[in-house]
């Protein structure tokens, strides 16, 4: 996989405020790459930065192993915030508006619009669209240079559940088309669900940067109910897990590595004992997203 941006040392300073702290990071090609981290954590500022809208204050960055030009700005989309599009206008009529600014041809405007499932709504005047069409609008604007990679900040800010789910969608559709994604985003469950890579930014600093299909690995746990005295007897015999604790009426096994339900039920089965409740929980991206960001704070403590 080839490297599509390079930061090295990237550095934003506002005065006292360091937005943006020494970042180095490498996205590689054919990756949705999510940036994490609370408000005010630098991820807007990233964004600008490599967009060339604002400047840094030191540092480095590279798109496609070049510096950044007009050249490589051309194979990037971008949606930093609600691009203005005319309210009178159509979808379509907004986009050729798009095409004669970046000179693209017009053939592309319904290609797009089919992309982002706007093609029955595309002669809808654009104040008659709902923010999650509006969002779609920008995003088909943003193809419409066909671009290498798209950069998306809150994609999804101030949508309704069925227009998340529909942005969350195209962006898979976009990506496994071949595009690079680099999504800024507060909400956890949505970079889980569509990125593979995904890092942390606290107060202007990187504190953490891996794959998503990693969040959770080796801290499988298992809850089991059943109804046996000697249930917490016979699960603490089963030496399968790294800590048993008892919540309510059920156990919770956090199990050692290569140990799973399917073992814990059999253990309980040899020792008389059938479980009416085996639920197995992997960790999700929210809650190591909130140990990271804790074991921060306890280690700047
Ligand atoms: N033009 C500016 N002047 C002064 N401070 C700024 C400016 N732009 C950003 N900052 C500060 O830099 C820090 C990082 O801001 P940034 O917008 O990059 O964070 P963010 O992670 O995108 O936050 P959010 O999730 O709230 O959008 C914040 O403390 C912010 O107040």
């Amino acid at each position: 996989m080839d490297t599509v941006l390079s930061i090295k040392n990237l550095s934003k300073h506002y005065g006292k405020i360091k937005a943006l702290d020494g970042l180095s990071l490498d996205i590689k090609r054919g990756s949705v790459f999510g940036i994490l981290g609370p408000n005010g954590s630098g991820k807007t500022t990233t964004l600008g930065m490599v967009l060339d809208v604002i400047n840094p204050t030191s540092g480095l960055f590279e798109w496609f192993g070049q510096k950044s030009s007009s050249a490589t700005r051309k194979r990037i989309g971008a949606i930093l915030e609600h691009p203005i599009f005319y309210p009178y206008l159509t979808g379509v009529e907004n986009l050729m508006i798009v095409c004669d600014i970046k000179g693209v041809p017009y053939s592309r405007v319904d290609e797009v619009l089919e992309q982002v499932s706007l093609g029955e709504r595309k002669d809808s005047k654009f104040k008659t669209y709902s923010l999650g069409m509006k969002q779609r609008l920008s995003i088909a604007s943003a193809l419409l240079c066909d671009p290498e990679v798209m950069i998306l900040d809150e994609p999804t800010n101030g949508l309704d559940p069925q227009g998340i789910a529909e942005i969350r969608e195209l962006i898979i559709e976009i990506a496994n088309s071949g595009k690079t994604i680099i999504i800024a985003s507060h909400l956890l469950d949505e970079v889980q669900k569509v990125c593979t890579h995904f890092c942390v930014l606290q107060r202007g600093r990187l504190i953490h940067n891996g794959l998503v299909e990693d969040v959770g690995k080796g801290s499988l746990s298992v809850e089991v109910k059943a109804d046996a005295e000697n249930l917490e007897q016979v699960l603490e015999s089963a030496q399968m897990h790294k800590q048993l604790k008892r919540e309510l009426d059920k156990y919770i096994l956090t199990m050692e590595d290569n140990y799973g339900a399917a073992d814990v039920n059999k253990y309980l089965f040899d020792n008389g004992i059938t479980a009416k409740h085996l639920v197995v929980k992997t960790k999700t991206l929210e809650k190591q997203f909130l140990e990271i960001l804790k074991g921060q704070e306890g280690g700047q403590s």
